[in-house]
């Protein structure tokens, strides 16, 4: 099943395309159209990681796993995924690979339960005698056995995204590439996919998911990669990637007008009022000299810090842009 071929041995992690279950080196995508989608890239997701894929539209994510999939040559550079490249080894490393992208390919007309025994029946390495067995618990894994009786076609998007995942997990998989897997859902059906997500992870599971969603990445990533127009912009630790944007300093006050002022005239960025909450970029300096200018100005500080930066402040400090390009 998927095991290395004695023409092409299997490379160990950490062997040539360094220490990641995926690896790409300068990997570049241009479409026919001349449209450059995905620009030199360098990417490196760690074993083990749930590895947040992030960018807002069109910035080349989907490009980014179809080549990583193996379904699209890249123009130029390289992409290994489980230690071996793609698209060539594709045959190999599928197997271990569980992918759910662009929305599962379902049929209305059968039950949730006959999808995934017939999605099962259709890949070559999937043993019939356990078939039964693995949809059953791939079935309890997303949550869906009271409701695979059901055809899939009254299911609900939540539901549907829930079936593909299942699909994904028909087999033991030592990644998973998700693309986009809470779009279009309720919140509700959103933060069931992330505890699906982090359950997965837990069991050892190397998770690559994209999203345009932010808040989605800091909630559910140990690494994440910022995309912008095809190109990196940033990697790492979650943790790291907000940490190397500065907070935003917050003055609360009942004259907001005044701090506004004092802090401009401090020459803090980027300064907003709303309500008695003013607001502006950290700055480099000694905070304790700000805190006492206000004062000096007889400014009323109800409460003064800075408050931690997020991921969005990172982006937007990587980018110089915001983040909702199209929602
Ligand atoms: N088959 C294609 N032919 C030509 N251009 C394409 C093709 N697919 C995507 N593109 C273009 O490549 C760029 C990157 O698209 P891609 O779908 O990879 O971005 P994305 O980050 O996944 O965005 P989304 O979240 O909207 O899917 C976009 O400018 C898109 O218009």
């Amino acid at each position: 099943m998927g095991e290395a071929s004695a023409t092409e041995p299997e490379r160990r992690d950490g062997e040539a395309t360094g220490d990641g279950v995926v690896v790409t080196r300068a990997l570049t995508k241009r479409y026919r159209g001349g449209q450059l989608a995905v620009d030199g890239l360098q990417l490196t997701v760690p074993e083990g990681s749930v590895f947040g894929f992030l960018g807002p539209n069109g910035s080349g994510k989907t490009t980014t796993i179809r080549m990583l999939m193996g379904l699209i040559e890249p123009t130029s550079g390289t992409a290994h995924v489980l230690g071996r490249p793609m698209p060539r080894s594709a045959r190999a490393v599928l197997p271990r690979v569980g992918a759910l992208i662009e929305g599962p390919a379902l049929y209305g007309f059968l039950s949730g339960r006959d999808n995934l025994l017939r999605y099962d029946a259709a890949d070559p390495t999937a043993d019939p005698r356990t078939r039964r067995a693995r949809v059953a618990a791939a079935l309890d894994r997303v949550g869906l056995t009271a409701a695979a009786g059901k055809k899939a076609k009254a299911y609900s998007l939540g539901m549907k995204q829930r079936l593909g995942l299942a699909s994904a997990l028909l087999q033991p998989r030592r990644l998973l590439v998700l693309d986009e897997p809470t779009n279009g859902l309720d919140p509700q059906g959103m933060r069931e996919i992330r505890t699906l997500v982090r359950e997965l992870a837990s069991d050892g599971t190397t998770v690559f998911l994209s999203s345009h969603l932010l808040d989605e990445i800091e909630q559910v990533c140990t690494h994440a990669a910022v995309m912008a127009r095809g190109r990196l912009i940033a990697q790492g630790p979650v943790s790291e990637l907000a940490a190397g944007a500065r907070g935003r300093l917050v003055v609360t006050t009942p004259d907001p007008a005044d701090a506004a002022r004092v802090l401009e005239e401090q020459g803090i960025a980027d300064v907003v009022v709303a309500g008695e909450r003013v607001t502006g970029e950290a700055p480099a300096r000694d905070l304790a000299e700000v805190n006492a200018a206000l004062v000096a100005a007889g400014v009323r500080v109800r409460g003064f810090g800075v408050e931690r930066a997020s991921l969005e402040d990172a982006f937007v400090a990587l980018t110089g842009e915001g983040f909702d390009v199209a929602g």
